[in-house]
């Protein structure tokens, strides 16, 4: 059977189960493409991130990278949780407030915030800027100046230590769009200047070195040259950060061929590099924040598919075609990602065929799976795809005009529509006919 089942995830009848809920059910009910959550997976991820930083005594922060997944209910799961998130864009902090997510929790990001969205921001009492850049700096200035309204603030840093993952997903090296420059003295000039706005509070510095990492040793040397920096800026600019924000990027296990630590592994490691390297610098210890994003979702989630059409070329390959595709998960076709994939109504039957799982959208790259081992299928047969907790409902699109799926939250045996099916009429909502001049009306 597919290791990422586990075993207490069948019912008597060797159905697939996910958060109690039996996924026949579950695809008969709200039909499919479907994406669905095991929302306890995600209490328990969480539970663990707080476990280690309590064994350590240390002062931490959690703060979801909303960007994985985000919903209103998702929103309301986090602040049940009672740790932060953060949000990237407009529509994820309107998001947010739909679910009236504390806002005093929630850090706003990006390299390109709008003025609108950072007065919205400013309107909404975000409880920390992730300041990116001199143009964000300035105009957050001069609106802080205007508005004459203090605003917590940290600086994003690009500390120029690449991490080993996909170059898209890529994001500390020094050649970034994200954050200061570290070695070329930007960090320090911004220190500077946010250090003299009258209504910022400079409380950290915040680094992110990419995705899907599945080294330790990338964490270990942002926390050395951080604690260093913070050292020296100390001495030279009388500035020392309360927290250090060391982002997100925890790798998690999609098929047999990963191998990454528990995320768990991630923050202790980060943790007691921190009190070593303050201790070495005699300087004092930080409050430590973490953003995990996919750690958090992407095992909690997978996707329902329903197997259709099938096309066998003799000595080739067998192509197995399903309802959604690239649409719901870009991720094969935009980072070569690898997904597994069982049967829902029994994933421990044997293996009698190897197929390749297409999708229905019109691109030959749109390939949910190589090369799956699967039992005997047929039409309508029910295919789970695991682990696409992350950046699958997050990055899905209506190419092709397909309606995104929709969304349920399964937990202790009970399911909950938690994003509705998008219809044909939703995806010309916002349509307009074209107008017909005049002169030939
Ligand atoms: C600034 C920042 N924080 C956190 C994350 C979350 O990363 P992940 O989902 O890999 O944990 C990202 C995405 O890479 C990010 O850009
Ligand atoms: N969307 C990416 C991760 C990017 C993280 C955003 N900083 C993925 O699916 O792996």
């Amino acid at each position: 059977m597919n290791e990422q089942i586990k075993t207490d995830a069948l019912n008597a009848a060797h159905h697939l189960m996910v958060g109690g809920v039996d996924t026949l059910a579950l695809a008969e009910a709200y039909q499919t493409p479907l994406y669905v959550y095991d929302t306890g997976a995600i209490r328990a991820e969480i539970a663990a991130f707080k476990q280690v930083f309590e064994t350590n005594h240390v002062d931490y922060q959690i703060s979801y990278a909303s960007k994985a997944f985000a919903t209103v209910a998702m929103y309301q799961l986090i602040a049940q949780e009672h740790i932060h998130c953060d949000v990237v864009s407009g529509g994820e902090l309107y998001t947010a407030q739909q679910a009236d997510f504390p806002m005093a929790n929630v850090s706003f990001h990006g390299n390109n915030k709008s003025l609108a969205e950072l007065t919205m921001a400013l309107d909404a009492g975000v409880g920390n800027m992730v300041v990116d850049n001199f143009d964000e700096l300035q105009q957050l200035i001069a609106l802080t100046n205007q508005r004459q309204q203090l605003t917590t603030i940290m600086l994003r840093i690009a500390p120029g230590i690449s991490a080993h993952t996909h170059d898209y997903i890529s994001t500390g090296q020094e050649d970034s769009k994200f954050g200061f420059d570290l070695n070329s003295g930007q960090a320090d000039t911004a220190v500077k200047q946010a250090q003299a706005a009258p209504f910022l509070n400079l409380v950290g510095i915040h680094c992110h070195i990419g995705s899907q990492i599945f080294e330790l040793n990338g964490f270990e040397m942002i926390v050395d040259k951080l604690v260093g920096v913070f050292a020296r800026w100390q001495r030279e600019l009388d500035f020392y950060p309360q927290i250090m924000n060391v982002g997100g990027g925890f790798g998690v296990k999609y098929t047999a061929e990963d191998h990454p630590l528990q995320p768990t592994d991630f923050v202790d490691a980060i943790v007691k590099e921190t009190i070593a390297q303050t201790k070495a610098h005699h300087v004092p210890m930080l409050e430590i924040w973490i953003e995990p994003g996919r750690s958090l979702v992407a095992a909690a989630g997978l996707t329902l598919y329903t197997i259709g059409d099938a096309k066998e070329i003799p000595g080739i390959r067998k192509y197995l075609a399903v309802d959604g595709g690239m649409g719901d998960n870009i991720r094969p076709a935009l980072y070569q990602a690898k997904y597994e994939a069982v049967l829902a109504k029994d994933p421990t039957l044997p293996a009698e065929q190897v197929a390749s799982i297409a999708g229905k959208y019109c691109e030959s790259g749109d390939m949910l799976i190589w090369n799956q081992q699967l039992p005997a299928t047929k039409s309508g047969d029910v295919l789970a795809v695991l682990d696409t907790g992350a950046y699958g409902y997050a990055m899905a699109s209506n190419y092709n005009r397909n309606p995104r799926p929709a969304v349920v939250f399964c937990e202790q045996g009970h399911s909950q529509l938690v994003v509705q099916r998008e219809s044909y009429a939703d995806l010309t909502r916002l349509d307009l006919p074209l107008s017909v001049p005049e002169e030939t009306k």
